[in-house]
């Protein structure tokens, strides 16, 4: 005899509360708690000669990503529940960039491969520019939430937590790029701020070789929060009366 998954109640209120499948167990989500957050689905990560397209990283993947996160967010969006769009940058100045003093002047790649090609200088993640803005296949919609964010995890120096808090919202659905890098960060510090967080393992896409997707995946579903599915977001949060 097999053992039925558990289910998660994250203090949901049961008349409105769908079932999410997800690993290690399903959850039970009202969709007036939870928000659907879109980590940085810039043409910067997503787009052939963005940021991390010219700094050599392998972006293939992200057409299908884009193309699944657009139905995310159609669901999401008919279910009412709030649409949160992350943009990662800085000024075009770079001041919020930090200089030689921080660890992220040192470790940004778009910075490393604008010191290192002088003549893309100003071109990556400066507000203002064609690299920052969310790519045009999910141009954010009237009523979606933009937050700007200078780091990887989108909760330091940000609106996000006070956006979400005064909502009421307690569980975030994950979709974006890099996986392992602002998604998984994001996540991590979601959990720390006592969110439930869903991660979409289809909707998402990494940076660097697939182990990288696979170790997100496995540290989310073991430690963190919890790993679905876009059918199954669809499917559940579908089914919603409209
Ligand atoms: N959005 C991200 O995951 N970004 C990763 C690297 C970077 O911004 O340099």
């Amino acid at each position: 005899m097999t053992e039925a998954t558990p289910i998660i109640r994250s203090g949901a209120n049961e008349a409105n509360a769908v079932t999410l499948p997800a690993r290690p167990e399903s959850l039970r989500l009202d969709p007036a708690e939870t928000a659907v957050v879109v980590i940085d689905m810039q043409n910067a990560y997503a787009s052939p000669g963005g940021y991390v397209d010219t700094a050599g990283f392998d972006i293939a993947g992200s057409a299908g990503t884009i193309a699944r996160i657009a139905k995310v967010l159609d669901t999401a969006r008919v279910a009412k529940m709030p649409v949160v769009f992350l943009q990662n940058g800085w000024d075009p100045d770079y001041v919020e960039a930090g200089g030689p003093g921080s660890p992220n002047w040192h470790k940004s790649n778009a910075l490393k491969t604008m010191r290192a090609r002088p003549e893309l200088q100003g071109q990556f993640l400066a507000r203002g520019g064609w690299d920052y803005e969310i790519v045009d296949a999910l141009a954010p919609q009237s009523g979606d939430i933009r937050v700007h964010k200078t780091r990887y995890s989108a909760f330091f120096n940000s609106q996000l937590d006070s956006i979400l808090r005064s909502r009421g919202i307690r569980n975030i659905v994950f979709v974006g790029i890099a996986t392992n890098v602002c998604v998984e960060s994001t996540l991590r510090d979601g959990f720390h701020l006592e969110y439930f967080g869903v991660m979409l393992e289809d909707a998402t896409h990494h940076l660097g070789p697939p182990e990288m997707q696979e170790a997100t995946v496995y540290n989310v579903e073991k430690f963190f929060g919890w790993v679905s599915t876009v059918g199954d977001f669809c499917g559940s949060f579908g089914q919603l009366p409209k």
